[in-house]
């Protein structure tokens, strides 16, 4: 989070990448597919929004940092799976309970309402 920003919204989430070429999921970042705590930043300053996910574990390795675009379909494909597309790249988040899943679309819907 840069000092401008504020988290809009944090929940646990596995962050998954959609391989075109292979037309399949993967999972963001390298190593074992492991849980992330997925944010969403406001930058009140531009008015901008991003998505940053970290895994969950020692390296803390960033797994996705996604600007949410104005008009951008946030598709809640199923309770526990939401997906939305990037300029280059289709995201997927897939969560543990549904409860993370409402609590990160009510963020993300939030996020496109202000865009
Ligand atoms: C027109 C379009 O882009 N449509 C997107 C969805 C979408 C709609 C509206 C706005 C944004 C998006 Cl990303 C779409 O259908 N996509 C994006 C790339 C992959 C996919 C295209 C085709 C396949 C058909 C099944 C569905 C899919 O991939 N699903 C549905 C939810 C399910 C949930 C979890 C993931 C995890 C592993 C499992 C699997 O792939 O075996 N899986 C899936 O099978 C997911 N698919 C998709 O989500």
């Amino acid at each position: 989070q840069g000092p401008s920003e504020t988290v809009v919204c944090a929940t646990r989430a596995t962050v998954m990448l959609y391989d075109d070429a292979n037309k399949k999921w993967v999972t963001a970042g390298s190593g074992p597919q492991v849980v992330s705590w997925v944010q969403i930043y406001h930058n009140p300053g531009t008015n901008t929004f991003r998505v940053v996910g970290r895994k969950m574990q020692s390296d803390q390795q960033v797994v996705i940092n996604c600007a949410v675009m104005k008009g951008m379909k946030y598709n809640q494909a199923t309770p526990n799976f939401h997906q939305w597309r990037d300029a280059r790249q289709v995201w997927g988040l897939n969560f543990s309970t549904k409860e993370d899943a409402n609590q990160f679309a009510s963020g993300m819907l939030l996020a496109l309402d202000q865009l």
